[in-house]
């Protein structure tokens, strides 16, 4: 790359994740997608030795104390711990949401701690995908326009996003919800449509806090089946923060955040299990 022309302005040749286009400019030929250059080697998220501390003097509360954490392409981490181990500010740290009290954070080796806000919220929307506890859709858009909403936001070309969209519902098993309301599915339903929103984008990275926190066990084990699966399949760094414990199986490793300090989750512990 040439070093005096912004990484953003120089070609970089790449399959564009929403579409499938050869791509090599700022934004995809075939359906518009912005594009931030592909991930060479090395993590596509990475944490150095993070502080967070809330509040001050003797309201301090040191929510994560030396947190080191790297996630590759591929990869699906399950993070787990008591409640109040630092796992959600683990969580919102990663995503671009909360800045670290010191220590560093890389997306697709571009260190991002101290970057402007619109730097950071064009990681996120390009970068990352999120799913949450509360579904968090929204309530008066069908299945189908939730799932549009970032590719639409992110200025993908309309018949594109459209493929791109019923194609994500699709394989969720959800092709004949896609005209539905949140309120007119199910919560493993609505989920799903969160999954798809998620990944919409073609994200390298996607965070999910508690998924299956308000699924029966049946529906949040097909949901993280199916987002661990298609998460898989485009390659994305997976990062699922959760006390349910029938999700480990599903991961590549499982780590254990307590007083927020992040270790590998000790063998045999019931919680990780
Ligand atoms: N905005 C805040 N202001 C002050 N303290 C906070 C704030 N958010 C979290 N904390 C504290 O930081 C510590 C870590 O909280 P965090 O929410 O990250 O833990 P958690 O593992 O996600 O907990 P849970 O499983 O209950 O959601 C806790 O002691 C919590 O009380």
């Amino acid at each position: 790359m040439h070093p005096a022309i912004p990484a953003e302005k120089q070609e970089h040749p790449m399959r564009c994740p929403v579409c499938g286009a050869e791509a090599t400019a700022a934004r995809c030929g075939g359906c518009n997608r912005p594009l931030l250059p592909p991930l060479q080697d090395g993590p596509a998220l990475r944490l150095e030795d993070i502080e967070h501390t809330y509040g001050t003097g003797a309201a301090a509360v040191h929510a994560l104390r030396g947190t080191s954490f790297a996630a590759a392409r591929g990869e699906i981490t399950v993070i787990s711990g008591p409640s109040g181990g630092g796992k959600s500010t683990a969580l919102l740290t990663m995503g671009l949401l909360l800045r670290p009290t010191s220590g560093t954070v890389s997306v697709a080796g571009e260190p991002l701690h101290e970057a402007s806000e619109k730097r950071r919220a064009r990681v996120r929307l390009l970068r990352m995908g999120f799913v949450f506890q509360q579904f968090n859709l929204l309530a008066a858009l069908t299945a189908e326009e939730n799932v549009l909403v970032p590719l639409r936001y992110a200025g993908v070309a309309a018949e594109a996003a459209r493929d791109r969209a019923r194609d994500l519902l699709r394989r969720l098993g959800l092709e004949r919800r896609a005209v539905h309301r949140p309120a007119d599915l199910s919560g493993g339903e609505k989920q799903r449509v969160a999954v798809a929103r998620a990944l919409a984008l073609g994200p390298d990275i996607v965070l999910a806090d508690e998924p299956t926190a308000n699924l029966d066990s049946r529906a949040g084990r097909q949901v993280t089946e199916q987002l661990a699966e298609l998460a898989r399949a485009q390659r994305s760094a997976v990062v699922v923060v959760t006390h349910d414990t029938r999700l480990a199986p599903l991961a590549d490793r499982v780590l254990h955040l307590e007083d927020g300090r992040l270790n590998p989750a000790p063998a045999g512990r019931e919680e990780d299990r």
